[in-house]
């Protein structure tokens, strides 16, 4: 398979507080490395603060690191003329409709933006690349919604309204951070299932960023799982969500799943909303761990566990 994108030892500090209590580090990502391969949707998943839209932020903004690359069809960002032509063939949908599309906008000025900044065609393509991109999403008629102004829209078809202008640069892979999670769960399932089209009709890669594992099983291939800043386990998306191996990919399940009697871990349920001690090295996810080992005051690697799958635990569930 060809790979499209690759993190390669991605860290971002943060200095939070100070003004009237102590400053903290926060390692929002630490270390992370991972490979997207072209036409597969790579889930990044995880709960809130874990460090999902740090991370997508800097596959755009590798300069922002504080250490790492980012690969795009095997080359390093490097520069400001690779960093136009990674802008180019990666666009970004954000969470909140209502955020990411300017209200004071025509629906065509909004799609035909990322084509105006990029100086791509001139103005008769550009109008035919926007009312494309809304039949892609399918906004139909698309010279009728390319009128309307987004608050004459639904929120789901605002959502599509952001999809449309990520695709008008025909780009090769899409970073969508939590792209359903605004909308009603009624739409949720059309906006995925509008992904998945164009993933099979036009060859997109996507990057997900979710903390919501069902989307994840319905839309993703394979799956990061991060904590804390890192991944923790890595793999096929039925691999890792029907037989997780790191103790905080069964906590997540757990705490969405109803007790299954014939989960071998059930007495250890992992209360996952207790707040992380900060223990000083090694796994930062064994002061909440039932399984923690004397080991786990070491730091574990991201190892190869088998069947594609990457897990960075001493006391793996199988
Ligand atoms: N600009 C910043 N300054 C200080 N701390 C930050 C900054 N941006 C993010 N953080 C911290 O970095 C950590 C990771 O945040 P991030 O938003 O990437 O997580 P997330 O998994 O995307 O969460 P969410 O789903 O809530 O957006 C959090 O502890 C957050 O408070």
């Amino acid at each position: 398979m060809d790979e499209i994108l690759r993190a390669e030892g991605i860290s971002r500090i943060f200095e939070d507080g100070g003004l009237l209590g102590p400053k903290r580090i926060v390692r929002a990502v630490d270390d992370v490395s991972f490979s997207v391969y072209k036409g597969e949707v790579f889930v990044l998943a995880g709960e809130s603060g874990s460090g999902k839209s740090t991370l997508a932020n800097l596959i755009l903004n590798p300069a922002e690191a504080d250490s790492g690359k980012v690969f795009f069809g095997g080359r390093a960002v490097d520069g400001a003329s690779d960093l136009k032509k990674v802008r180019m063939s990666c666009q970004m949908v954000h969470q909140d409709p209502y955020d990411s599309v300017n209200p004071g906008m025509k629906v065509a000025d909004i799609v035909a933006e990322p084509l105006e900044i990029h100086g791509e065609g001139d103005k008769s393509y550009r109008k035919k690349r926007v009312l494309e991109a809304l039949s892609e999403v399918r906004l139909e008629p698309p010279a009728e919604i390319a009128a309307k102004h987004p608050h004459m829209l639904s929120g789901g078809q605002r959502q599509r309204v952001a999809l449309a202008r990520a695709l008008a640069l025909k780009p090769g892979i899409i970073i969508a951070d939590e792209p359903v999670s605004m909308l009603d769960v009624s739409i949720r399932a059309e906006m995925l299932e509008l992904m998945s089209g164009l993933r099979k009709s036009h060859g997109i890669t996507f990057l997900y960023i979710t903390h919501d594992l069902a989307t994840a099983r319905h839309f993703g291939d394979r799956i990061a799982v991060m904590y804390s800043g890192k991944i923790v386990e890595e793999g096929p998306v039925d691999t890792v969500l029907l037989r997780p191996a790191h103790p905080y990919t069964q906590a997540l399940i757990d705490a969405i799943s109803e007790p299954d009697p014939g989960n071998l871990h059930r007495e250890k349920i992992i209360r996952i909303n207790d707040p992380p001690n900060d223990l000083r090295g090694g796994c930062s996810f064994r002061s909440r761990c039932p399984y923690a080992i004397d080991r786990c005051a070491e730091e574990p690697e991201l190892e190869d566990a088998g069947g594609g799958r990457r897990v960075a635990c001493f006391a793996r569930l199988e």
